[in-house]
């Protein structure tokens, strides 16, 4: 998560009502526009990046967004982290209207979810244990005291499948799998509602691929977390979404369930992603152990 969001604040304040009915996210008719340095003030070179999407993550759900490079997907997942401001539109969290990202937004958006972004390599601190990197949102968030805390970092390295004796070990020192799973780990942390998975597995070895899809799903069965996994490989967003949302110049031509979108595909763009996509992933899926 970034350090925007990270910093945001003391997450034992109450929480929002736990309403079923209530989206997690909610962006309304969101627009992202950005300036490049290639116009000038009178003729800006604008780059539409998002043009107009609205969608919702309910409580429990998994939205998988796909499509190629360059169509809005990275943008989308940073208006829904809060490190990215709409140009109009309105982002709720939990009912509540985060639009402006108020420091008492942030605190919402903190709370409510954490991010895993594809490099774990580039994700954690290179300078700080496994330990530490587990202590430090709960102890910028002023989650708990230290006893909390230990008990908390042993939690999270048994529900991510790493054993104890890495939380001495830096980040160097482990394979790409175990220091996603590091990532992972450090994203429960403090408690979400929700985790926006970035492309999580395309940094990684094709062998590992499997492990970390089938980790979060456990977990996201195991903690009841909603989740948006966000991939240009549309076989593995099939894999791991109940719901599929295709996106295509910043628009999104085409939602519905896995199912619908595989087996009755209504826009021409899903058509031909789904024609030219030898899946990605690795034929061990649906096998466990650790990566
Ligand atoms: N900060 C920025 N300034 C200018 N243009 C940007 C900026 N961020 C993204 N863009 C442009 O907005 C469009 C959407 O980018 P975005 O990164 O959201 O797409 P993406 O689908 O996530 O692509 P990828 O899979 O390659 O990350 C692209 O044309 C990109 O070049």
């Amino acid at each position: 998560m970034s350090e925007e969001v990270m910093n945001s604040a003391p997450v034992q304040e109450a929480p929002e009502a736990k309403d079923e009915q209530t989206p997690i996210i909610f962006l309304d008719d969101i627009k992202v526009t950005f300036r490049t340095r290639t116009g000038s003030l009178l003729h800006p070179n604008l780059v539409h990046a998002v043009r107009g999407l609205t969608l919702k993550l309910m409580p429990g759900e998994t939205i998988g967004i796909v499509g190629e490079s360059g169509c809005g997907k990275s943008t989308t997942a940073n208006v829904m982290c809060g490190l990215q401001k709409p140009t109009s539109g309105r982002v709720f969290f939990k009912g509540k209207d985060v639009t402006n990202r108020t420091a008492a937004d942030r605190r919402v958006i903190g709370r409510v979810i954490s991010v895993v972004f594809q490099d774990p390599a580039t994700a954690l601190n290179a300078r700080m244990t496994v330990q530490d990197q587990l202590m430090d949102p709960m102890i910028v968030h002023k989650v708990g005291d230290e006893a909390y805390r230990r008990n908390r970092v042993n939690e999270l390295i048994e529900m991510v499948g790493l054993p104890a004796s890495v939380l001495e070990a830096l980040p160097g020192q482990m394979s790409g799998g175990q220091r996603q799973r590091v990532a992972i780990a450090r994203a429960l942390s403090l408690k979400p509602d929700a985790i926006i998975a970035d492309e999580p597995t395309s940094a990684l070895d094709v062998s590992v691929r499997a492990q970390i899809l089938n980790l979060l799903m456990d977990l996201k069965k195991e903690l009841g977390l909603a989740m948006v996994f966000i991939s240009h490989d549309i076989q593995t967003v099939r894999y791991i979404s109940d719901r599929i949302v295709v996106m295509n110049g910043g628009l999104a031509v085409e939602e519905g369930t896995a199912e619908q979108v595989f087996n009755n595909p209504k826009d021409e763009y899903t058509r031909l992603l789904l024609g030219a996509a030898p899946s990605l992933l690795h034929p061990d899926l649906g096998k466990g152990g650790a990566a």
